[in-house]
């Protein structure tokens, strides 16, 4: 029979090896752990076995070289297999680093050798309040209003700051952070004791639209009943894939314009009161939760941007934007489809795909045919920029503004495209990041 295995993460600091902690004096049941710590010294390891009778180089093992993500076809599955086959154990939990992404951690239990022996129970995500907070939450809190009177606050521009492209390819941390949130079953939000109620109440709202899929629940030093931890049954590889608030929102938008509502700048929503007016009809959860200001909308527009102004305004993000994530069409960039991925602080510009529109005429005919929902204008292709917004206190109209003041004008849609000045990435996986960090 296989080993139930559940997969822990969270930012550096959160409180997982805190929960890990609670959680093995808690139960009775012998579990197994994996660790997993940035650098090479196991202080988790040594925390857990000293809380435990479990003794490192047994249960308790530790991946020295590094983040698991890193090392995952061969260290991480070695590693748990090997555990298998010479301990009698009955629950596995890894401990993952702080600062690796989960969906590859998952996919070896599920798809990779790690597979057969195991059988993945559930991904949970810790996240530090306090820090989620300030980060993601806290857009009040630059001029001190109290909890229900918050201002979006447009700080004064700053000037970007590119940070990549990064030869460990590593991203910003709040982008990692919240696709760690996106991307599992349980939400832990520990150290609710440094938030009053009412940032916890917020945080709780913020992360249910990032992931509306989660169970979601508060803790203080991680103490947790073990039952919500273990054996919940809850993962499922393809729906955990799917479930970020983000990639709801845009297919709920495509389902909706389908292709057929936009004009040339493809102006096809009326948000007049600055929210997603949809008429779905269904549990679509790209619906915010109204109580707490938060606003998810989305950006369809089939028109490039210009890359310069287009950066400018990255640099320069709205306080109140949580989240934004999407494909975006950069004006001299006409191969290249660049996901924009916006996450508290900063914006990393990637290059994840080619348009289609940029291939052969015979490889567009058998894309086109495989897919024949794909959205394709005449003149562009499927050349556009969708992008999901997810913002607290936040006008979504003035976003969407200024997002319309960045696309080409007429007179530059017959320009050359190529004299812009452009720092947008070029190859495939090159990445830019744009810092809206004072
Ligand atoms: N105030 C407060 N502190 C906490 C809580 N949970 C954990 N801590 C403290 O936060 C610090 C970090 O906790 P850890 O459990 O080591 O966090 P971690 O996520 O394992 O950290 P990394 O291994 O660095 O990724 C420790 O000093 C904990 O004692 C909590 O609920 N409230």
């Amino acid at each position: 029979m296989s080993v139930p295995v559940t997969v822990l993460c969270g930012e550096l600091g959160a409180g997982k090896t805190t929960l890990l902690s609670a959680l093995l004096e808690s139960t009775d049941r012998e579990i197994a752990v994996l660790v997993n710590d940035v650098g090479s010294v196991n202080v988790d390891a040594d925390l857990v076995e000293a809380r435990t009778d479990l003794r490192t180089g047994e249960e308790v093992v530790a991946l020295e070289n590094g983040c698991i993500c890193c090392s995952l076809g061969g260290e991480l599955s070695r590693s748990v297999i090997q555990l298998w086959k010479e301990h009698d154990f009955e629950y596995l939990v890894v401990e993952a680093s702080g600062v690796g992404e989960p969906e590859p951690i998952a996919r070896q239990f599920v798809r990779g050798p790690a597979g057969g022996p195991y059988d993945l129970d559930a991904v949970v995500t810790v996240v530090d309040a306090r820090r989620f907070h300030d980060r993601f939450a806290a857009a009040d809190a630059v001029d001190g209003a109290t909890d229900d009177a918050a201002v979006a606050g447009d700080g004064p521009p700053v000037r970007p700051e590119r940070q990549g492209p990064d030869e460990s390819g590593s991203r910003p941390l709040g982008d990692l952070l919240l696709e760690q949130v996106e991307f599992c079953d349980l939400l832990v939000v520990n150290k609710c004791d440094l938030v009053t109620d009412a940032e916890r109440e917020r945080v709780v709202g913020i992360l249910e639209t990032l992931q509306p899929r989660a169970e979601i629940v508060t803790t203080e030093y991680g103490s947790l009943d073990p039952d919500a931890l273990l054996e919940s049954g809850r993962f499922d590889l393809e729906a955990a894939a799917e479930s970020a608030g983000w990639k709801r929102a845009i297919e709920a938008d495509a389902d909706e314009s389908d292709g057929s509502d936009h004009d040339a700048a493809g102006h096809e929503h009326d948000h007049g009161d600055g929210s997603h007016e949809s008429d779905h009809g269904d549990d679509d959860h790209a619906h915010p939760p109204e109580r707490y200001g938060i606003v998810v909308d989305t950006y369809h527009r089939r028109r490039p941007f210009h890359p310069e102004r287009f950066e400018a305004l990255l640099a320069d993000l709205p306080a109140g934007l949580v989240r934004a994530k999407g494909l975006c069409w950069i004006a001299g960039r006409e191969r290249q489809a660049i996901t924009m991925s916006y996450a508290g602080t900063a914006t990393t510009l990637e290059v994840t795909g080619r348009w289609i529109a940029s291939l052969s005429e015979e490889r567009q005919d058998q894309y086109r045919e495989a897919q024949d929902d794909l959205s394709w204008d005449e003149e562009w292709g499927d050349r556009e920029t969708r992008l999901a917004l997810i913002g607290r206190d936040l006008s979504m109209d003035d976003l969407q503004a200024r997002l319309d003041d960045c696309l080409l004008t007429d007179a530059e849609m017959d320009a050359d495209w190529s004299t812009f000045e452009n720092s947008a990435p070029t190859g495939m996986g090159e990445s830019v990041t744009v810092s809206s960090d004072e």
